[in-house]
């Protein structure tokens, strides 16, 4: 399978502002580089506040990356004209804020189509519907009108109604009971098969088990881990991994108990290891320095290996 999106070398540093002259820096995504195949369910992994967002951002164009680039079959992104928003599309968590509610289900999955003058607009729009399994009945209701399941088959069908190459879901099954949950997944696998592969942003690592082909796991913007699904869910090497598979659900950045010593912080935040803190097999060199290795096809950022 070759490779459609490339992610390379991206930084993301976000300038806050800290009174009227004042400004801090926040780098939300440093250095992370990954790419995602045809037909390829590719999942982001991470807690809160790791830099998941701000990466599915940067590939749907919605931020402008510090440094580096974001390629489609070999050609940079921002170089690319309307014909990009065809080919990568979106779905969010909460599909009750991201849909029209003045709309009815066929014009919310027709709109794009209209805005890119696609021809034969009602067959593709029932089409669609059929691909992500939403019942024709209805096309003529109101978001509102359905379920919280329902709807997030109305933003599939959006997302997939220009035919893209890769969907890139933020979140998309967050707002959903589980039942409902795996269904949505399953979907996603579904309509890899169609042709188009998806970036899964999620901060439940267990939630990948069944439909991702590889993941990325993220932690305060860094990629610590990256292979196929038995290689890191199975067999994981970076501790921080191991802890998000032995603490799920993994509590908020705020409610654990480190106790961080301030003056270094700033230090191993700028060469080290972000996880130093909460690592149980840390070593003196992770404050300095991270090693990347290429362990049996899968990419681990540890001093460990
Ligand atoms: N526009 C912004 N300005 C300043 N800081 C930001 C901005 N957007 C995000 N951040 C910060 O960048 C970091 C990464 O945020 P991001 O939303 O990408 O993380 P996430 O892993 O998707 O988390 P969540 O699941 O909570 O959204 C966080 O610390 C966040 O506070």
């Amino acid at each position: 399978m070759s490779s459609l999106l490339e992610v390379i070398s991206l930084s993301k540093v976000y300038k806050i502002s800290r009174g009227l002259l004042t400004h801090a820096y926040h780098p939300a995504v440093r250095k992370v580089s990954f790419s995602i195949k045809e037909k390829e369910v590719f999942a982001l992994v991470g807690e809160s506040g790791s830099g998941k967002t701000t990466i599915g951002k940067v590939i749907l164009r919605l931020e402008r990356p510090t440094e580096g680039s974001v390629k489609l079959r070999g050609k940079d992104i921002w170089n690319m004209g309307k014909e990009y928003t065809k080919k990568v599309s979106a779905v969010f968590q909460d599909p009750l804020s991201s849909l029209n509610p003045y709309m009815k289900v066929r014009q919310i999955i027709e709109e794009p189509m209209v805005i890119h003058k696609l021809k034969d607009r009602k067959r593709r729009v029932e089409e669609v519907a059929q691909m992500v399994k939403l019942p024709m009945e209805l096309l003529n209701r109101k978001p509102h009108e359905l379920s919280g399941g329902q709807r997030q088959r109305v933003a599939i069908a959006r997302a997939v109604s220009l035919f893209p190459e890769l969907i890139v879901a933020d979140e998309p099954t967050a707002s959903l009971d589980a039942t409902v949950r795996k269904e949505i997944l399953d979907l996603f696998a579904e309509l890899k098969e169609r042709g188009i592969s998806t970036l899964l942003i999620t901060h439940d690592i267990r939630a990948v088990e069944r439909i991702a082909d590889r993941l990325a796991v993220i932690y305060s913007g860094m990629l610590m881990e990256m292979g196929t699904k038995e290689q890191v869910l199975k067999d994981p090497k970076h501790p921080y991994t191991k802890y998000l598979l032995e603490n799920v659900p993994v509590k908020h950045p705020k409610e654990r108990k480190v106790r961080l010593q301030e003056e270094s912080v700033q230090e191993v935040l700028d060469k080290g290891c972000p996880f130093y803190w909460l690592c149980n097999q840390r070593v003196e060199a992770c404050k300095q320095s991270i090693k990347e290795e290429v362990l049996d096809g899968r990419f681990v950022a540890c001093n460990l290996y």
